[in-house]
């Protein structure tokens, strides 16, 4: 079932549209994450979606019900922002107790059920017992998950996180995404997050929308989006470098690299062409190229190759063998890792 639902919401300051007729409907118990380069929009559209920033036309549903009227405070969504925003002189217990108090309607329970409550908050997010530590001893992940504690507290039935893992170090990162999703999918809690690191929003997503200028440029699962990035922007976005324009004929493509192998059904003509590193093949014939870089990656080796003629070459090979900076190789293409993009969207 559907919780939330854009329709058509745009934001303008001034002339400008910064969110630009989006829709988007996110599922119960699905997590979505928002993708994209610093200023498409994504944090105005959670904004938009907690009630902070109004709409310049467009409609926010959640359940069904039209939010143009309900106040912040009102629609039942727990927000995690970037800097996490916790009281710096009050104890744990006290900054997780404060989203328990946020709970709508003025109903919520008292003292001794909060004090409950806020340990087994503390429990799901990995910090059992620290109620009475000072949030300046904590270190930031620590303080992250007291963020996440208290903005689950409430039991929103929508989460929203803006860069949740922003100020982390990649290995905190890393391993606080996979907790993140268990967590969230034990407790069943829809998800809309931002994020401009892809990693993470593959790691975290059910599905992501990656966003361009206030549009969305491609929504899909992680695996959709990775294995058929929709345009050139979406490509270059989630780092893949190897682009060029080509000359579709049936099964093969003439490019600046010479004839590269097409999916079957891949359309005819000018179109741009992608080529993933892991289908860049060393082999005994093909096209030349020298190494120019050569990087470990733990379960491959990156290679930037030189071609004798066309860009420059991003290509993966196994650790084993793997050829040396300044040495002369042969490329060849593997067509399952060549996608055709549409002509002319940078
Ligand atoms: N109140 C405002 N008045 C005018 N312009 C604004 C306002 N709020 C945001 N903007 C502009 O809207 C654009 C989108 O901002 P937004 O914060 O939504 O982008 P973002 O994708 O979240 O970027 P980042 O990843 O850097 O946080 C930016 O160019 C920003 O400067």
């Amino acid at each position: 079932m559907t919780l939330l639902q854009l329709e058509g919401v745009s934001v303008r300051f001034g002339e400008r549209a910064v969110v630009d007729s989006v829709d988007l409907a996110v599922a119960e118990h699905e997590t979505v994450c928002v993708l994209g380069p610093s200023g498409s929009g994504k944090s105005t559209l959670l904004r938009v979606v907690a009630g902070l920033q109004q709409v310049s036309g467009g409609r926010v549903l959640l359940d069904g019900a039209d939010q143009a009227a309900v106040p912040v405070h009102r629609r039942g969504v727990g927000l995690m922002f970037q800097d996490h925003q916790l009281f710096p002189h009050r104890d744990v217990g006290a900054n997780v107790s404060f989203g328990l108090r946020m709970r709508g309607g003025g109903h919520g329970p008292g003292r001794g059920s909060h004090a409950g409550r806020v340990a087994e908050l503390l429990e799901l997010v990995g910090l059992p017992g620290s109620q009475g530590r000072a949030v300046a001893s904590l270190s930031g992940g620590e303080q992250q998950r007291v963020a996440l504690a208290r903005a689950l507290a409430p039991s929103p039935r929508l989460l929203m996180l803006d860069e949740p893992l922003g100020q982390l170090d990649r290995g905190l990162r890393e391993r606080l995404v996979v907790e993140l999703r268990g967590l969230f999918s034990r407790l069943g809690t829809t998800v809309l997050a931002v994020t401009h690191d892809q990693g993470e929003a593959f790691a975290l997503a059910d599905r992501v929308v990656v966003m361009r200028d206030g549009r969305i440029a491609q929504a899909g699962t992680p695996l959709e989006v990775w294995q058929r990035p929709a345009s050139e922007f979406v490509a270059r976005f989630l780092g893949f470098e190897n682009v060029v324009p080509a000359t579709v004929a049936g099964s093969f493509a003439a490019t600046a690299w010479g004839k590269v192998p097409v999916p079957a059904g891949s359309p005819d003509g000018e179109q741009r062409l992608l080529v993933r590193p892991a289908g860049v093949v060393l082999c005994e014939a093909g096209l030349p190229c020298e190494v120019v870089s050569r990087t470990f990656r733990g379960t491959h080796v990156a290679l930037l190759l030189r071609p004798g003629s066309g860009p420059v070459l991003e290509a993966e090979c196994g650790l084993a063998g793997a050829p040396a900076v300044g040495d002369r190789v042969a490329v060849a293409f593997t067509p399952a890792e060549v996608v055709v993009l549409p002509p002319g969207d940078r």
